[in-house]
């Protein structure tokens, strides 16, 4: 695994959007083979979908022919609802960039069959040849999409009951109040993030550094789903300072150096060689 420490949110968002630019401009994605991304809400992801949209809006890439797939949404939250996973993704990301509608996929967590729409999100990846990149966040208690603590680390798209922190956390969104939250979602596999060629998951804040720490220097556990990663021949961990802070001093220092020259994203633009995987 990587793992690329930046001093702040910024320089994570910086780097990250950069790295996903430079991965779908060197796919060179066409209608025929078009680049497949998996996508994130939350707080976390906000400044690096800001800067997807600046580098699109300077003609440094194009959404035409990219598929997007979306990890997650409420289960029974209205898709106009304005903290529903659609409203999200289509206000701070879709809507200022030229991705075509019927690229987008968000699961519908309003389905009449909660199993067949699981199903068929699991096909539609398949039916597109896989997910090149899915870019994550993380929940403090080391959840990946709505894995929560204990879920299967060969998990595929399903419902998924809410634990009570995640119920807690989200309440931030819902007037602060806990009841307004909805109590399950649909989301993504561990075993489906698992899947794609690449995953990149973005980590910020003194709040993750024991998910962090877990993910990094602890064993692979389904308690803390984000660990499956250590498991992947192409993750990387992007994170600020104030994450890191549960590392051991010899951790810190070995990723520092042997990501010394790939700290800069102007510098990942140039070579994809020998990284450190
Ligand atoms: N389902 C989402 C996750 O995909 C996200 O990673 C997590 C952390 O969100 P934030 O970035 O706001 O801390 O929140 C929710 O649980």
């Amino acid at each position: 695994m990587r793992l690329i420490i930046q001093p702040a949110p910024d320089d994570v968002a910086h780097w990250a959007a950069n790295y996903i630019v430079r991965k779908i401009n060197l796919a060179n994605p066409t209608n025929e083979k078009p680049f497949v991304l998996g996508l994130p809400t939350g707080s976390t992801p906000l400044n690096t979908y800001r800067e997807l949209i600046q580098l699109h809006q300077e003609g440094k890439v194009s959404f035409k022919h990219v598929i997007t797939f979306n990890m997650d949404e409420y289960v029974g939250l209205p898709e106009e609802h304005p903290e529903s996973y659609h409203s999200f993704m289509w206000n701070n990301f879709f809507n200022h960039i030229d991705i075509q509608e019927k690229n987008v996929n968000i699961l519908n967590g309003n389905a009449e069959d909660i199993k067949a729409e699981c199903a068929r999100y699991e096909e539609k990846i398949k039916s597109v040849g896989g997910i090149d990149l899915f870019m994550g966040g993380v929940g403090a208690d080391g959840h990946v999409a709505f894995n929560e603590p204990g879920s299967s680390l060969a998990s595929r798209t399903r419902d998924k009951e809410l634990n009570y922190d995640t119920l807690v956390a989200n309440s931030r969104f819902f007037d602060n109040n806990i009841d307004k939250v909805p109590k399950s979602a649909l989301t993504v596999g561990v075993g489906t993030v698992m899947d794609s060629k690449e995953v990149l998951v973005l980590v910020t804040g003194h709040n993750k550094a024991r998910a962090l720490h877990q993910a990094i220097e602890g064993g692979v556990n389904h308690m803390w789903t984000i660990t499956a990663l250590q498991l992947h021949p192409r993750g990387i961990i992007i994170c600020d300072e104030d994450a890191t802070v549960e590392l051991k001093v010899g951790t810190y220092k070995h990723f520092k150096d042997i990501e010394k020259n790939n700290l800069s994203p102007d510098a990942i633009w140039e070579k994809d060689g020998n990284l450190g995987w």
